[in-house]
């Protein structure tokens, strides 16, 4: 690693842990009775509060308030979902205090979410949880994801290019250095980029799903969903 790059991957993850989700939000999860109205209102502050965090991180990315301004929002609003499910996968594999990740999948599955989503989401949850990603592998890999050239609506993605391949070029060299014993680990972790693209798709469902039977959303998620 030189010292630019090491320069680099401080810079994403002190980004990366600089935001969390509040206490609060969390702490309700214990708290709020189990209704799938409750349950839904839950996840929307979850959601709401997981891309403000997402878009926090995204500024502190060295390169990308230098961007073209609409290519900024472009990438934020093309990412936003794979960021946000990576982001609680991480959190809900590892970070979550042991009670809460139960507390949670249970409300997740009584919210209005249909089952056809349920299970890719799990299963992404939990092929991310055996990855035993570190921080910076984390932190990288979110990066990379939001830094993906091919969004819609992206004019210059050569400068997204230029931005994201130095961090793929490291996340490489990290996880050579990270699983020496496993050669194959950074191929698995681009695997994970592949299957959060499928997410997309039903994220996508579900929103329609819950718009149809009138819930409500916060402002965020209609501005970045376009819902
Ligand atoms: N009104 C909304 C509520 C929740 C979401 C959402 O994407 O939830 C995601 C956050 C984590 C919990 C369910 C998924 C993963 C979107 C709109």
């Amino acid at each position: 690693i030189t010292k630019e790059q090491d320069a680099l991957m401080k810079l994403i993850v002190e980004a990366y842990n600089k935001h969390q989700i509040p206490q609060d939000v969390t702490k309700k999860l214990l708290q709020e009775q189990y209704s799938t109205e409750e349950n839904f209102l839950l996840l929307t502050e979850i959601a709401t509060s997981q891309v403000q965090v997402l878009v926090e991180f995204t500024k502190n990315i060295p390169g990308f308030l230098s961007l073209d301004h609409e290519d900024q929002i472009a990438l934020l609003k093309g990412s936003a979902v794979e960021a946000m499910f990576l982001r609680s996968a991480q959190v809900f594999s590892r970070k979550m205090p042991k009670g809460h990740t139960e507390v949670l999948e249970e409300r997740i599955r009584k919210s209005g979410i249909s089952e056809e989503f349920i299970t890719p989401l799990f299963n992404f949850y939990k092929s991310v949880g055996e990855l035993h990603m570190v921080q910076e592998e984390q932190a990288l890999l979110t990066a990379i994801t939001i830094l993906t050239p091919d969004r819609p609506y992206v004019k210059d993605q050569q400068a997204v290019e230029r931005l994201q391949e130095p961090m793929v070029e490291l996340l490489k060299k990290l996880c050579v250095l990270q699983h020496p014993q496993e050669p194959q680990y950074f191929a698995r972790l681009l695997g994970r980029l592949t299957e959060l693209r499928t997410l997309n798709h039903y994220h996508a469902e579900m929103l329609t799903s819950w718009r149809v039977n009138d819930h409500k959303f916060t402002p965020l998620l209609c501005e970045i969903w376009d819902v």
